[in-house]
This record gives C-alpha cells, structure tokens and sequence, in this order.
C-alpha cells in the first residue's frame, strides 16, 4: 500500500480513536453533571414533598402516637369493662377522632380481642365496638401480626375497593411499659399522596415507597404495591428486591439502606441494573413513618443517544476537515516531495542532471533530503563522467598496447597489417601506389650474445628512433618481428624508396650505440624494397620485398635492394 492511503488510513483511524475517546468522556461528564443535578433536584423534591405532601402523613402518625400515649386511654385498656372508664377514653378518641384528618379511629384491645370504631361519619357514635378479633380470622391477621413483631408503629397500606381509595392505615401499639394493652390507630386517604408523588411529569423518573422489610407500599404502578404487607408472610411481599435484576445488586442496595437510615433525609445514591436497563436510583429514609423512598432515573430515556446527535456530526465535520487538511498537508509536504525525489532517482539511474526536477526551495527536514540528494546526484554524475574518461582513455591505451610493440613503440606486425590493408583498399584510386622497405639487422644474434639481451634491445630501440627520425608522418613503420622492420612509405618514386632504403644503412651503420660498459655495438641493417602497384596482392608485394632483402643479405649485409617489379 502507497504511503498516502497509509497514512490517510491511520489518521482517520486515530481521529475516530480520539472522537470516541471524547465522546466517551464527554458522555460521562454528561452524565455525572446530569446525575448530580438529579440527585440534588430529587433531594429538594423530597423535602418540598416532604412538606406538603408527606406532611398530612407525619401529622397522622404523630398524632397515633400521641393517641398511643394517652394516660386515659391505657386506663381503660387496663381496666376494659369499666364503664365509667370506657366512656372517658371513648370520649378521648373522639376529640381525636375529629383531629384525625380521615376523621376515623380504632383501638383493638388484646385480651378481649375487641375492636373499637367511628368513622367520618360518625356512624358508630353510640356504637363503638364493632366486633371481636380472632386469632384464626384472615381478616384479622393483621392485627397478631402487629402484636407479634412488638414493633411500635406500622404503615399498613390497604386499597378500599368500595371507596376506590388506598389508604394508609396507622398502627401505634398501646403500651405500658413492655406490656402491650393494645394497638390505636387511624386510615388516611392515599390517593392523592400517590397521584401527586409518583406520578412524574418526566418520563424516564420513578418513585418508589417501601418499608423496613423492603415491601412497597407506595408505587405509579399498583400492581408493585405491596397491600396488606402485614398480614402477610415475608415470602409474600411485593418488595423492592425483586425489582432488581440481580444479587450482587440487592446486596449493594442492603448496605445504602443501611447508610441512608444513618443519615435521614439525604439522598444516597446507587446504580442499578432494573428491566435490564441501567439505572440511578436515589435512596432517602424517611424517620417520620420508618419507609424508605427511591426515585429511579432511566438513564436510557433521560439521556437518550440522540442527544448527542449534534456532538457526533460536529466530531464527523471536524474528522472530516482534519482529515481533509491533513491529506493537503501532507500532500505538498511529504508526499509531492517525495515523488519529486522519486523523479530524480529515475533522471539519475538514466544519467541525467537531476537540477530540473529536485527543486531549490523546500525548507525542513525533506529539503534537507533534497539538498543532500542533489548534491549526491551531480557528485555521482561527475564520478561517472570521470569514470567514462578513464575508461576511455584505458581503451585507447589497451588498443594502443595491441597494436604497438612493446621494446621499440613502434607498430607491431598486427597494426602494419591493418595499415597494409588499408592501402591495399585505396590502390585502386590511387594509381602511384606506395613503398614497402623491409629491413633486418646483420648478425642480430652475435649482438646478443656478445653483448647481452639488453644490449640487444637498445639496438632494436635505437634503430626504432632512426626509423621514426627518417619517415613522415604519413609514412608507417613497425616491427614485423624479432630483428626485422617493415615500413610502409607513402609514395609513388621508385627513387625515393631508393633513397630511404640507402640513407637508413647508412644512418643504422653511422649510429653509435653504447651499452652499459660504454662498448660501441657494431650495428648495420640490410634492406629490401618493393612497389606496391594495383593489381597486386598484398601478398607478392610482401613477397618481392622478401626476395630484395634476402638478395642483400646474400650480397654481403649492410646494403639496400630495390625489388623487381613483376608485372602481370
Ligand atoms: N635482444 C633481442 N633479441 C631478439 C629479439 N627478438 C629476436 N631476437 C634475436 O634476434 C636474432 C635474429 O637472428 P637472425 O635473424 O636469425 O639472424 P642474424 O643473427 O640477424 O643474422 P642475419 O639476419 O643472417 O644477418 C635471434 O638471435 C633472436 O634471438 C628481441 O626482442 N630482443
């Protein structure tokens, strides 16, 4: 993969990482802010609540208790049969009767099992016991209950289904000392409380009542009210445990209840799993009537994911523009740079000059790179020139070397033979044609052995340089081998290969050569000649010019002979 797409790719995964990241955290900070102000709002609702609407309850209670704790009403309760007692502590319930916001009593004495009654009504005035309580009535379980657990006061909520009423009954045992002569108490009208308590007017917000046991006493839905809960067994209860999804759960809620009776009217605070949806749920105890309340938030509707539509297309929009400005930058920063540099590699490896795609300006880290390439690139292109001139120079000298005899520098047999072929090309157009002088040192051997090898050869390098000193520069020399010179002389007079023929003797023979210990070497040559005319081959040229030497030879050394022409 090209690094464009790379990198694009990895940005784009880092922003969504990042876009999370603080989706996530915002969406906490969110929520934190969001349950904070719950909690707090909830806590003043309760205790606004607890002003108005729980008020008239806490009233109610107080006032049971008060009942409860009537001289006059013990006295009778001690003493049930005394008329004169019965009708004080009746006439006691009375007053209270009419101070009773459900304008009703009761008293259930124990040992007779007697229930006492008036209503709002004032139905029973002159009939307050209405009937006997019995241990083995269903209906009257609730009272053996009460008597049972020896606790002082109960919420007992029942719902009146001839009134369409719920209502809350107020238990307060009578007591004296630890001896319970009775229970007293009074019915309130639950409807409203309910109404105005449980029925939110934002959706996702719940609360529930319950009492010590957990038993819901106060729900918007019925259904989870937990009526009668004293008479019922602990198995039967409607409680607030089992609105929970799990144990670990209802063990956490355990340990707030605890906390939240520790410190009455403050909202403590728990998350919990309901329905399967995540919930806060905010817990305070309420001393006055020994229930709890727990107001529940539906994180889910209260703070649903379109909330923060707006905050995912302001982080796509912004990914988008990061991205898009990103891909700018790193277009003409990087990328259009490296391709230029890409460009110069490619001009290099094809031996041009780089200066036409790197450019000069670029600043930074990759204009570093590319300064630094381009001044690579021209030292390698001049290496390379250097290189090339070497080589060529090293080519010439190797044919040089092939062509050249290494003792005198003067042709070898090879480069006259080119030289021979060349001419031989041109005799057609050139009718004079050109010389040929073959020559052959006299007694060469006796030279070297006589006077050494090395002497031999500064006989051969001496005679080389007479050679060169007497031709021109069109004319061609070499060294056809061991003591023999071939010369090819550029001219169409017999006379003047004559002449040079005679002269080079002459001037061989002249020539002093010394060697190491200053001894004169006797140096003469003897010289053959032949005229190269078209129509012949390179062959009887050579030939004829052969024959002349060996004839000076044989004629006593140290002379020239012209060649016979033969004509065809
Ligand atoms: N020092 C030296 N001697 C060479 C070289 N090449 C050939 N020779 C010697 O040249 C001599 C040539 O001898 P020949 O041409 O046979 O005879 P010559 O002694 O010259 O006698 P004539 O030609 O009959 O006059 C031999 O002794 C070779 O060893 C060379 O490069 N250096």
């Amino acid at each position: 993969m090209n690094l464009k797409p790379r990198f694009l790719l990895l940005t784009a995964l880092l922003m969504l990482l990042s876009g999370l990241a603080i989706w996530l955290f915002s969406q906490k900070i969110v929520l934190n802010v969001l349950q904070e102000s719950a909690l707090r709002q909830f806590e003043t609702q309760v205790k606004l609540e607890k002003e108005r609407s729980l008020q008239p309850i806490i009233r109610e209670v107080a006032l049971a208790r008060q009942l409860a704790d009537s001289q006059i009403l013990r006295r009778w309760a001690k003493d049930e049969n005394n008329e004169e007692k019965k009708q004080t502590a009746l006439a006691e319930l009375e007053s209270y009767r009419n101070n009773f916001s459900d304008h009703s009593y009761f008293v259930a004495l124990p040992d007779s099992g007697n229930y006492y009654h008036n209503n709002a009504s004032n139905e029973f005035a002159n009939d307050q016991y209405r009937y006997t309580l019995r241990a083995d009535n269903p209906n009257d379980r609730w009272f053996y209950s009460i008597i049972e657990q020896n606790r002082d006061i109960h919420l007992n909520v029942n719902p009146d289904i001839p009134l369409k009423v719920t209502k809350l009954w107020i238990d307060v045992l009578l007591r004296d000392g630890d001896q319970i002569l009775g229970v007293v108490g009074t019915g309130l009208d639950l409807t409203t409380f309910i109404q105005q308590f449980t029925t939110t007017p934002e959706p996702g917000i719940n609360n529930l009542f319950f009492d010590h046991e957990g038993a819901i006493q106060v729900s918007e839905d019925i259904s989870q009210i937990d009526f009668a809960s004293i008479t019922k067994d602990a198995s039967e209860h409607k409680t607030i445990w089992q609105q929970l999804d799990n144990e670990a759960q209802r063990a956490e809620l355990e340990h707030i209840l605890q906390t939240a009776r520790s410190r009455p009217d403050q909202v403590v605070s728990i998350h919990v799993e309901r329905n399967g949806s995540d919930q806060l749920a905010g817990v305070v105890y309420l001393p006055e009537v020994d229930w709890f309340v727990m107001t529940l938030l539906d994180l889910d509707i209260l703070l649903p994911l379109s909330t923060f539509n707006e905050l995912f297309l302001l982080a796509g929009v912004s990914i988008f523009i990061a991205l898009l400005l990103f891909n700018l930058a790193l277009n003409r920063y990087v990328l259009k740079p490296l391709r230029q540099l890409e460009n110069g590699i490619e001009q290099l490896r094809d031996g041009q000059p780089v200066n036409n795609v790197i450019p000069q300006h670029i600043h930074g880290d990759i204009g570093r790179i590319m300064s630094h390439f381009s001044s690579m690139a021209s030292e390698v292109l001049k290496s390379r020139e250097r290189l090339e001139i070497r080589v060529r120079q090293r080519t010439e000298e190797l044919e040089q070397l092939t062509y050249a005899d290494p003792v005198t520098g003067l042709l070898n047999r090879r480069g006259m033979m080119e030289q021979l072929q060349q001419q031989m090309k041109q005799l057609p157009q050139n009718p004079g044609g050109f010389g040929i002088l073959w020559l052959d040192l006299d007694r060469f051997k006796n030279i070297n052995d006589q006077y050494g090898h090395a002497a031999g050869d500064l006989a051969l390098k001496a005679t080389a340089q007479i050679i060169q000193d007497h031709i021109r520069p069109d004319d061609f020399a070499c060294r056809w081998g061991g003591d023999e010179f071939l010369l090819l002389i550029n001219t169409d007079q017999q006379f003047l290969l004559d002449q040079l023929g005679r002269r080079l003797c002459a001037a061989i023979q002249k020539h002093e050569i010394r060697n190491d210990l200053n001894e004169i070497l006797p140096l003469s040559i003897s010289a053959g000649s032949s005229r190269a005319m078209a129509g012949q081959s390179l062959n009887e040229i050579l030939a004829t010019a052969d024959q002349a030497l060996y004839e000076a030879k044989a004629s006593g050394r140290h002379r020239y002979c012209p060649g016979l022409i033969t004509s065809h």
